[in-house]
């Protein structure tokens, strides 16, 4: 498969804050990622730099092969930001003609589709929208669009319960028919879980840890029991969390555990469960700590 994008050893510093640090980053063809961070990770700044914003202090970002240099708007990439710089005053149609200038496998049977399923008014004006309308007027956009990559920088931020399934839903559905690649950028993973085929987990300005989902889920492992007897067992494992309490242990592991170990670890006393993406996440940024 060819790299849509690729970044290489990117930095970006804004005074003493190192906001993205020796990034690597590389995404494929047709496939839909997620970029996972806590608040102030680095995420958006890297998305800046990937779609041309923000230039980085050293590295490099190539778009299909070509890198990007600096003052360049990279024609291939949808970007759909957290928040929106449409113009207020701008009706919900004219900013969908506007965005369906720059992207040339732009589809208004399915922009015109969307506003009707979302409900929109398309002759609203962008300042007469809720918070979670104006979101949908970008989701639209990311849809529509149809661009090698698009980029969604918190999609469902504002938006209900539903209106986030159903776009999660609508964007699977287009994505099977037009497939390209898709980075889905947040801090809620329970979001995405079900959507993305592979994540980039970032933390404090660099890349924490790439794999693909189904590899998480059959990695990841939560051990409970006696403090000796997991550290013996864990001994050599990718330990990413512990936590002792009395004579016993929890810990959270990302490794293969083997059927022969999982005899041996059952010998020992010691349970072995899988970890939902959602804890593993937490174990792995927040030491155990649910992220909301
Ligand atoms: N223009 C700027 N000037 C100064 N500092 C900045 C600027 N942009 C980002 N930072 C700092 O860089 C770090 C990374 O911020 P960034 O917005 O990229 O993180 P994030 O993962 O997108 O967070 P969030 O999910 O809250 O948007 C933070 O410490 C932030 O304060």
């Amino acid at each position: 498969m060819n790299a849509i994008l690729e970044c290489t050893n990117v930095n970006k510093s804004y005074g003493k804050t190192d906001a993205v640090r020796n990034l690597g980053m590389k995404l494929e063809e047709n496939t839909i990622y997620g970029l996972l961070g806590r608040n102030g990770a680095g995420k958006t700044t890297l998305l800046n730099m990937i779609t041309g914003g923000v230039f980085p202090d050293y590295g490099d970002i190539a778009i299909a092969g070509l890198p990007l240099r600096q003052g360049d708007t990279p024609r291939d990439i949808c970007y759909v930001r957290e928040k929106n710089f449409f113009f207020g005053g701008a009706k919900v149609i004219e900013i969908l003609e506007l965005a369906s200038s720059f992207h040339k496998n732009w589809d208004w049977t399915l922009a015109n589709e969307l506003v009707r399923t979302f409900k929109l008014n398309p002759n609203k004006k962008i300042r007469q929208l809720s918070r979670g309308m104006e979101s949908l007027v970008g989701n639209i956009i990311g849809l529509a669009s149809r661009a090698p990559l698009t980029i969604y920088d918190e999609p469902v931020l504002g938006l209900d319960v539903l209106m986030r399934e159903k776009f999660y839903r609508l964007l699977v559905e287009d994505y099977a028919e037009h497939p390209r690649t898709i980075l889905l950028s947040t801090h809620l993973i329970d979001e995405i879980a079900m959507v993305v085929e592979r994540i980039y987990i970032m933390d404090a300005g660099t890349i924490l840890l790439d794999d693909d989902v189904d590899n998480i889920r059959t990695h990841s492992h939560l051990l409970k029991g006696s403090s000796e007897a997991v550290r013996a067992f864990t001994s050599g494992k990718r330990v990413i969390y512990e936590e002792n309490y009395g004579n016993g242990a929890l810990v959270a592991v990302y490794d293969e555990i083997g059927e022969a170990e999982r005899a041996q670890a059952g010998r020992l006393g010691i349970t072995i469960d899988g970890l939902p993406l959602q804890k593993f996440f937490a174990y792995l940024i927040e030491g155990g700590e649910h992220v909301e």
